[in-house]
Formats: C-alpha cells, structure tokens, sequence
C-alpha cells in the first residue's frame, strides 16, 4: 500500500450528509487516501495500523468551510463605507479600490493576506471574484495554488457603464480572459469561472462572448442577481427586450447552461425561484452583505421549499467577514427576521444553515464538504481546549459556531493535504 497518500486524523468526526442532521461518530478514524475520502472507523483497521495517526484527542473535525461568493480585491476595503446602498458603494468606494490592482504589487500584497485569512478561517474551497487586470488575477491564481486551497477564480468582466478606469474594451476583456482560461483550466484545486460582474456593467457583446466562452471550455459562470431594487429598475432601463433580469444571463448562456452561482437573488418572483430550481442554478446567500448594503433579505426556506440548493458566502468586503462560521449564523438570524413576517417560513436550523456552509455550497466543485465515501478531504480540526469540557459534540459545535473564531481552528486540510 502506498503510504504517502494516506491521511488518517482521529477525533470526534461531524458533518451534515443531509441537511437537517448532524453526523456524529465520537472518537473516531478518518480516513482518506489520494485526498478522497475513504471511511469512518471506530477500530482502526488492521491495515493502517502501522501508518502515522494524526490524534487531534476529542477535538472536533469538520468539513472545511465553502464560501461561494468573495471578492478579493475588497479585502483591504473591509469595514469602509457600509452606510452607502450597492450602487453608491461601488461608486464611492469599490470602483477605485479596484482599480489599485492595476499595480502587481499592491494586488500582491492585498491578495496574500487575502489567502492567509481564508486559510486560517478554515476556508478550504471559494468561489472569488477578482478584478479586471489580467495580471493581477494571474497572480491570485498562483498564491491560491501554493497556499494549497481550493477555489474558482474570474477575471471580472465589466465594459460599460462603470468610470473609463476601470472599464475594459469588449475584445480585450474576451481575449484576457481566455488566455487566463488556458493557462489554468487543467489545474487540480485553482480553476478559472466566467465572472461577468454584473448585468449593467455588460454591453450584449460582452455578454454574448461569456456565454461562448462558458460553452466553448465547459466552464461555470458567476455573477450578481436581483441584490438591490435600484440595480433592479437600472437591468429593466438598460435591457428592455427581457422582462427579467435573470433572462439577461439566460440569452446569452450564462443562467444554468454551464454550472451557475448567482449571488444574492434576494428579490425574486415566487416564479422566478422556481426557474432556479429547475435550471440548477446555485443562490449565493450573502447575509453579512446584505444587511450591510441595507440590500433585503434573501427567502432562504422558500427556496429550500422549491427545491433551490443555497450556498453561502462572505461576500467582502460588502460584508466584513471572511469566517464562515459567521455568515452561518447571520443566515440563521435574518432567517428568524424573516419568519416574523412570514409565519409559513420557519427559521433555518443551524444543521441547515451548516449544510450551505459545506456539502450544500461544496457540491459546486464536485464531491466536496462531507466525509462521507468519495468526498474530497477538506477537513479542519476544532480546539476544544478553551471550551468547557462537559460539553457534547452537538454543543460544541454550537459554542464554536456561534463564539468561536480561527484562533480556535488547529488544522485545516484540503483535498488530504495539510495547509
Ligand atoms: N455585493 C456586491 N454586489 C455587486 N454587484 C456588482 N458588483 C458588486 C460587488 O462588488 N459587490
């Protein structure tokens, strides 16, 4: 038996290989071999029994964590201007954030730092926006590999209506694009996404070439929908010829032709969630964010209801935190909000909301955020150290979630591989 391919890591061992329900085995063996997950094991069987156990104690090993919406080059803009609504705090603020990454230094430094958090976060798989700058994104591309985590990654697409900073010529936007399609669609972990940033800031050329880039190198496709009412009217004004914003995207086969996630899909017709449901296409629920940009709240149990599979994601520097366990908890609180006025939606539980945070939101890269059989091992290992010991795994998981931070993470792997 090759040894080098095979992780063995024992303690309590949770994770939610269905939505409502946590998974518990106390004092357990995971397994995996070649970075898949093998198995769950009370006794270790006879034939690993000579291989090195990495023995986190009692501790708990979870799934990493998933964020399926993040911009990068908002890192170093956390916490700045949040009393302004989406389009005023993209004016005011992000546009020319953005357009520092035309220098590789500052996109290098903003962009480590940006890894070295996801990595202590116990953030193993991301769904990321970069900029427009196809240097810079080459860039992000290569710290996230040697940093070893996992993520889609897009150049932003944005040439029209945004300040001529940062506003790219249509065939050039194509053409970067498709070299950095080139340069990293056989990479393991860092693969390339269709990133049109939005509807507005799209002509119909550029939409048009997305959609057959998408076909062309069978490649996922993400974007911004339905987040703020303004942004709303702004896609009615500038695409009369679709009565709905999302049949923008559809026309030019980027809603579900390939796989899609669409952050925020906050104001939706009942309708309309249905067509994401049958399309497949992936809600990205962002509740930092949009509490932040004052943006709604996304109807998560009606989604759930019409069969929609919801990821969740930080969404900085809208929100202002890259630690998933947060973002879990804001969706179960404005899951409450919500069920106040709409007695027929209850509340997310916090096995369903840690569902999004993993296997949910992982299913966009494959067999991703369970331990069960197949599964990639994303893993990270929870201290218990600072908790109270009489606490059950169940609570434990609850006190980390709701109090802990990544202070108390003391492992995290991706795909068998240590970071
Ligand atoms: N939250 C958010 N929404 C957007 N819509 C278009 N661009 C953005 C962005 O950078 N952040």
């Amino acid at each position: 038996m090759e040894k080098k391919y095979i992780l063995i890591l024992k303690g309590t061992i949770l994770f939610t290989p269905t939505a409502g329900k946590f998974e518990i085995h106390p004092d357990s063996y995971l397994i995996a071999q070649g970075g898949l997950i093998c198995g769950i094991y009370k006794d270790l069987p006879e034939k690993y029994k000579d291989l090195t156990i990495e023995d986190y104690g009692n501790s708990l090993i979870i799934p990493g964590f998933v964020d399926l919406h993040t911009h990068a080059p908002q890192f170093n803009q956390i916490g700045l201007g949040l009393d302004y609504k989406l389009l005023d705090w993209l004016n005011h603020y992000t546009f020319q954030e953005e357009n520092k990454f035309r220098q590789i230094e500052y996109a290098q430094k903003v962009y480590e730092k940006f890894a070295d958090t996801l990595v202590s976060s116990g953030t193993t798989r991301s769904a990321i926006f970069a900029t427009i700058h196809p240097k810079s994104c080459q860039i992000l591309f290569e710290i996230l590999k040697k940093k070893g985590l996992g993520a889609y990654l897009g150049k932003v697409n944005m040439d029209t209506k945004c300040p001529d900073f940062i506003k790219e010529n249509t065939q050039q936007s194509l053409a970067n694009t498709e070299e950095l399609i080139l340069a990293w669609s056989d990479s393991e972990l860092v693969k390339p996404i269709i990133t049109p940033r939005f509807a507005p800031t799209s002509t119909r050329k550029l939409l048009e070439g997305l959609g057959k880039l998408a076909l062309k190198y069978n490649l996922p496709v993400q974007s911004h929908l339905a987040e703020n009412p303004g942004e709303i009217e702004w896609v009615q004004a500038l695409f009369p010829e679709h009565d709905a914003y999302y049949k923008v995207y559809d026309h030019y086969n980027l809603f579900g032709q390939t796989p899609t996630l669409m952050a925020h899909c906050i104001h939706l017709t009942d309708d309309e969630i249905d067509i994401l449901a049958t399309k497949k296409v992936v809600p990205v629920h962002c509740p930092d964010s949009n509490l932040n940009l004052t943006s709604g709240i996304m109807p998560t149990r009606k989604m759930l209801k019409a069969g929609v599979n919801i990821g969740l994601g930080s969404d900085i520097g809208a929100g202002h935190s890259l630690f998933m366990p947060q973002i879990i908890v804001r969706a179960i609180q404005l899951s409450k909000i919500y069920s106040l006025q709409h007695e027929e939606d209850a509340p997310l539980t916090l096995p369903e909301a840690f569902y999004m945070a993993t296997k949910g939101g992982g299913s966009f890269f494959g067999k991703v955020g369970s331990f069960e059989p197949g599964y990639a091992a994303d893993a990270i290992v929870i201290k218990n150290e600072n908790l109270p010991s009489e606490l059950s795994p169940l609570e434990e998981i609850q006190r980390f979630i709701y109090t802990g931070s990544a202070q108390n993470i003391a492992a995290r792997y991706t795909a068998g591989k240590k970071l």
